[in-house]
């Protein structure tokens, strides 16, 4: 597959429209500004009057539609639902690239989108062997049609209750039938999904505001944990799959993922990013010259640490907006190409400076090592690394690719030796009660309404299929007897 070499690869990307002409064209627009979501492929469906139209295909989703002009021409009607795909699950081939279409002897077909990781994937598709299904993909994402087909209950409505109730993880769900479209969240919430309204009165229904913001979509609200939307053309209804629900969004949704003019559950994405760069500053406070950021996503960070600190910020870094999209067998040597090609240094604003360097993350540590060493080299006189978040040190199972600790500098190293590691002249990192300030509490449980189990590896549900290779990377890394 060809994708840009990056550290955290994004998650997934949702866009469906519910009773607007044009609506594979404004899926397609809505999907464009969700592209930060997942560059592996990307596909809209479409429904003409009952009638299905698909175009789905691996790469960007210019590459996909550009590839075939006429494409989008052909998915008329006035609903779409489209996708943008990183894979968490299954392999990287054109049949895991969504929507996914069944056949329905009810509704007559359906097609389906998943953002998010199904922790009991594996046992399911033994449940559904065991039943004689043949799948169309090896991803996870079918599992919820499959279990829809071959349910007992006696409605199509029924039976995606059911089968809403038998997956577990992360999802957020986008379906469209003949007459509705249909959105689901998982009971903890892991990933954003909001509903908002076009000015003719359609429905959109996306992962991030910043794709209601393209096409000019007003908010009206966001999905809630474990809530069903049915939109047709009698409005919208709120259903629920179930009520026992415990809001656990994903932190690096705020941290990295998402777009930083996005708002997420009332937040402003950009704004918690400043908020966690001032924070670090706070926490772990360092005399110096200027500050600057990582582009893209640690700039706003960059910002909250300098007006914060008192220290003036500065463009010390370039990414170069023509990056080489990179033929992917993750060896680090590729990896370390990549970040080269990505990033440069402004001579000017760091040569005979103390320097601090803000990033939002560190998973493998290719990044940070480079730039500190382009730093030197270009004249500073140190180099002092903030991160805003803290030690990413556990895997996620709800929807990021990282599900392994193996590769994870944090899981496997000491502060002081990952700065020794990087070549920093002080490495430090954001608490994890810093975030959760940071971020602003969502409601007043425990967690806050947030997940943070990369950071403090408490998973708001059981792990199911993970359980097994978590407890025996525990045990490996002694993780829990305290790393750092
Ligand atoms: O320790 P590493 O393995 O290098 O990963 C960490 C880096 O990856 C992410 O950025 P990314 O390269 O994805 O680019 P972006 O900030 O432009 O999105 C993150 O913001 C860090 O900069
Ligand atoms: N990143 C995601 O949300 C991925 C969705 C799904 N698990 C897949 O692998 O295609
Ligand atoms: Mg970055």
């Amino acid at each position: 597959m060809f994708n840009e070499v990056k550290g955290l690869n994004e998650e997934c990307g949702l866009f469906g429209v519910w009773g607007s002409p044009n609506a594979a064209q404004l899926t397609y627009d809505g999907l464009h500004s969700l592209q930060h979501r997942g560059q592996e492929g990307a596909g809209i469906v479409s429904n003409d009057q009952g009638t299905f139209h698909r175009h789905r295909g691996l790469g960007l989703l210019g590459e996909v539609f550009s590839r075939d002009p006429e494409a989008l021409h052909q998915l008329t009607g006035d609903a779409a639902i489209g996708h943008v795909r990183y894979a968490t699950a299954g392999n990287h081939g054109v049949e895991n690239i969504q929507p996914m279409q069944f056949e329905h002897p009810e509704v007559g077909e359906f097609a389906l989108a998943h953002n998010g990781n199904l922790t009991n994937a594996n046992q399911i598709r033994q449940e559904l062997l065991a039943k004689g299904v043949t799948f169309q993909a090896t991803s996870d994402s079918e599992l919820l049609g499959e279990l829809i087909q071959t349910s007992n209950e006696p409605s199509f409505a029924g039976q995606l209750i059911a089968a809403l109730n038998h997956v577990h993880g992360g999802f957020a769900y986008l379906l469209m039938t003949p007459n509705a479209m249909i959105a689901a969240l998982d009971p903890n919430g892991f990933r954003p999904l909001v509903i908002g309204e076009l000015p003719d009165g359609g429905t959109v229904i996306c992962s991030e505001t910043c794709a209601l913001d393209q096409v000019g979509a007003s908010f009206v609200r966001d999905v809630e944990p474990g809530e069903i939307i049915i939109v047709n053309n009698d409005g919208m209804s709120i259903q629920h799959f179930t009520t026992d629900t415990h809001l656990a969004i994903c932190s690096m949704e705020y941290i990295y993922f998402a777009r930083p003019d996005s708002i997420i559950r009332g937040i402003s994405v950009h704004d918690a990013r400043k908020r966690m760069g001032a924070k670090v500053a706070q926490e772990h406070p360092v005399k110096a010259d200027v500050v600057i950021g990582v582009p893209n996503s640690s700039l706003s960070a960059a910002i909250g640490y300098a007006q914060a600190s008192g220290i003036h910020y500065d463009m010390g870094m370039i990414k170069n907006q023509y990056v080489a999209r990179t033929f992917i067998e993750p060896t680090q040597a590729k990896r370390d190409r990549g970040v080269s090609m990505k990033l440069s240094v402004v001579k000017s604003v760091v040569a005979g400076k103390d320097v601090v360097l803000v990033d939002d993350s560190i998973v493998r540590g290719t990044t940070s090592k480079y730039i500190v060493r382009l730093l030197k080299r270009a004249g500073a006189k140190s180099v002092h690394v903030r991160i805003a978040s803290p030690v990413l040190k556990f895997p996620c199972y709800y929807g990021i690719d990282i599900q392994t600790t193996k590769e994870l500098i944090g899981a496997n190293n000491t502060v002081d030796e990952i700065r020794d590691l990087i070549e920093a002249d002080s490495l430090a990192y954001l608490s994890v009660d810093g975030l959760v300030e940071s971020i602003g509490a969502l409601n007043d449980s425990a967690n806050h309404g947030l997940c943070t189990a990369y950071f403090d590896g408490n998973y708001p549900t059981p792990l199911y299929d993970y359980q097994a290779g978590f407890d025996a990377e525990v045990t490996r890394l002694g993780l829990y007897e305290g790393a750092n």
